[in-house]
């Protein structure tokens, strides 16, 4: 393993980390947290599809439809080949793209910020502008059926449940950093 001269850890190849779960779960934060920590750089794919398609994701899946972007998700992280070391947050249903999950696996490791629904639902943010969001008992039988996804796509899992984000930080920092990830 090769070090920086900051210390750092330099990965060959690509070296990526992908933090999903579900809605409000985390990601964000803790890919942001972490990127700071570790001086990573750090990139949200909702964020990526909508400067790439030009359109919110509620656009997108109001005028194009959900498949369309599993599409698009699918086509951002094909652009991340390139890059190098990144922290990225996914939305939180790329593990419905059966291509989404090969490109992960191919570009690094996939940690599952795992959590219960509850936890999510307090922390989502403006539910009415979200279009996976309808109502609680939807968001409850999402969450049933996702699980199995992201348990099946993980490389890694991080428990958030009743945890701080100041936990969960350093509890992600000190887990990858073990595995020589970070
Ligand atoms: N462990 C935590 N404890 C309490 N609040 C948290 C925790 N983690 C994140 N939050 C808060 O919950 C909200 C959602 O967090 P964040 O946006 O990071 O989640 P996400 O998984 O990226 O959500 P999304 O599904 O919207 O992409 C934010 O307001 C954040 O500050
Ligand atoms: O859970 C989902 O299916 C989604 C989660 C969000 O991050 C966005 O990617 C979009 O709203 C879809
Ligand atoms: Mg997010």
């Amino acid at each position: 393993m090769k070090h920086s001269e900051n210390g750092y850890v330099v990965h060959e190849g690509c070296d990526h980390i992908f933090f999903v779960g579900f809605l409000g779960a985390g990601k964000s934060t803790l890919a942001r947290n972490l990127g700071a920590l570790f001086n990573r750089d750090f990139v949200d794919t909702d964020r990526m599809v909508e400067r790439m398609a030009k359109k919110t994701v509620c656009q997108i899946f109001h005028e194009d439809g959900e498949a369309r972007f599993r599409e698009l998700e699918a086509q951002v992280l094909e652009g991340l080949a390139k890059r190098k070391s990144l922290l990225v947050s996914c939305g939180g249903g790329i593990v419905e793209g059966e291509r989404s999950c090969e490109l992960m696996h191919a570009m690094g490791t996939v940690v599952f910020l795992d959590g219960d629904v509850e936890d999510s639902l307090r922390q989502i943010q403006h539910p009415e502008i979200r279009p996976d969001f309808k109502d609680e008992a939807c968001a409850r039988r999402l969450y049933r059926a996702r699980r199995p996804l992201y348990e099946q796509e993980a490389d890694l899992r991080i428990d958030i449940r009743h945890k701080s984000f100041e936990q969960v930080t350093s509890e992600a920092g000190q887990l990858l950093w073990e595995k020589g990830l970070l």
